[in-house]
């Protein structure tokens, strides 16, 4: 474990400024939060603060609004969930620096609760500028850090704050550190893992260092589209960045210097619109329709897949087969999250998944508490696997 300080080491803190970064990029459908773990999993630091008195500031991003504030991309629509999850009210400020933070901070009681604006709608975020960083620092007068699943980024609030203020780890980044080491510090072969869901040009560059560490590397969801393509398949209007396909191809040849096993689909679900019950049909890989997107895997690719997983002594998995959110194109995930409970239940497989709608998936397939750990961590989970210095954990331990 990372020797940091924690909660443990904030004892007078009543009326203190506590600058809490936690991770809200929740799912949201049609405008509601659809999954509320990740709220869930930092409730118990802020209300820990709150209890002992602190004013309590919530940082956070959602989305990804490149540094302009983006309607819906408001943490205001967020407000709602956290209040609700909490069971407390909880302030809202318009912007997470300048006047609107100072007045929402200045009108705070002691173990009041304030979420401050997307900090995303800043350039200087994503740049860890200095500038804003100092901007952020003046709300606080310590700085605590529970998101996990953003530690990842080396991101003013994630990352530059600890350098202005006394930094702690919160409850979830304490936990979610020990269960993976515990879970995955020494994992028993063979380890498979599942790669999916859409986030593509952010974690492509992962996996070739993830399949050094795994005997199997199963590529789903909007992921093994570009692979495909990178083998010269058409995969008509399916999302696919097509100028990776070269990282695709050496992570292929990666792989098979390491002796890993690259499980790509060999069918797929097809659809003309991304909505919910769409006409779709099944087709072999190499007939995917020039106007079709490829929104699930197959039947066949989903036996292989649980062919895998029922190899597997460990089983590491992030982001979804397929755009589950919406019916049917929720089989393939569903099918795949059954068998590794199933694996799991029987003492078989010791099951990690992790991000936020992997968390959701599982959830919907109402598997999640069957795993053997769930993290709230998506892409800071697979750098977690890979070995590499998570910025937002090192930060927490330079004292
Ligand atoms: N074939 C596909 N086409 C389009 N979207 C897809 C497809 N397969 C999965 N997705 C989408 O991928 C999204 C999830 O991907 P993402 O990489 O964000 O996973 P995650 O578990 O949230 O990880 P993180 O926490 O890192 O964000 C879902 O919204 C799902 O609809
Ligand atoms: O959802 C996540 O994995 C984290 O909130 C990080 O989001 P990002 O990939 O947009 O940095």
């Amino acid at each position: 474990m990372p020797a940091f300080k924690t909660l443990d080491d904030l004892t007078d803190i009543a009326g203190k400024r506590v600058l809490v970064r936690v991770d809200l990029n929740v799912p949201v459908t049609d405008g509601k939060v659809s999954d509320t773990t990740r709220i869930e999993r930092v409730a118990p630091t802020i209300l820990e603060l709150s209890e002992k008195g602190a004013k309590v500031i919530l940082l956070a991003h959602f989305g990804r609004p490149k540094g302009e504030p983006v309607a819906d991309q408001s943490l205001s629509l967020i407000a709602p969930a956290v209040e609700e999850v909490l069971d407390q009210r909880v302030a809202f400020a318009s912007d997470c620096i300048g006047a609107p933070a100072a007045d929402a901070i200045a009108k705070m009681e002691n173990g009041d609760i304030l979420l401050l604006e997307n900090t995303r709608f800043h350039k200087g975020e994503e740049k860890n500028e200095p500038g804003f960083t100092a901007e952020l620092a003046k709300n606080g007068d310590l700085y605590v850090n529970d998101a996990f699943s953003a530690a990842h980024r080396a991101h003013a609030s994630t990352e530059g704050l600890a350098h202005h203020l006394p930094a702690y780890a919160g409850r979830t980044m304490q936990a979610e550190l020990e269960a993976l080491e515990k879970g995955l510090g020494q994992p028993t072969r063979p380890v498979v893992a599942i790669v999916g869901g859409a986030k593509v040009s952010t974690k492509i560059d992962l996996l070739s260092n993830l399949v050094t560490k795994v005997d199997a590397l199963v590529i789903g969801g909007g992921m093994a589209n570009t692979f495909i393509a990178a083998q010269g398949i058409n995969v008509g209007k399916s999302l696919c960045e097509h100028d990776l396909a070269d990282t695709a191809r050496s992570i292929m040849e990666t792989a098979k210097t390491a002796g890993c096993a690259i499980v790509l689909p060999v069918d797929g679900v097809v659809a003309r619109e991304f909505k919910a019950n769409a006409a779709n049909e099944t087709v072999d890989i190499n007939a995917i329709p020039a106007d079709a997107m490829m929104l699930d895997v197959g039947p066949k690719s989903v036996e292989l897949i649980n062919g895998w997983i029922g190899k597997a002594a460990t089983l590491v998995w992030n982001g979804p087969l397929g755009a589950f959110e919406i019916a049917p194109f929720d089989k393939a995930t569903v099918s795949a999250a059954l068998h590794a409970a199933e694996q799991t239940r029987a003492g078989k497989l010791v099951s990690v998944a992790g991000g936020g709608d992997t968390v959701s998936a599982l959830n919907h397939a109402e598997v999640a508490d069957d795993f053997s750990y769930v993290s709230t961590a998506g892409g800071a989970f697979l750098e977690w696997m890979e070995g590499k210095e998570l910025p937002g954990v090192a930060v927490l331990t330079k004292g």
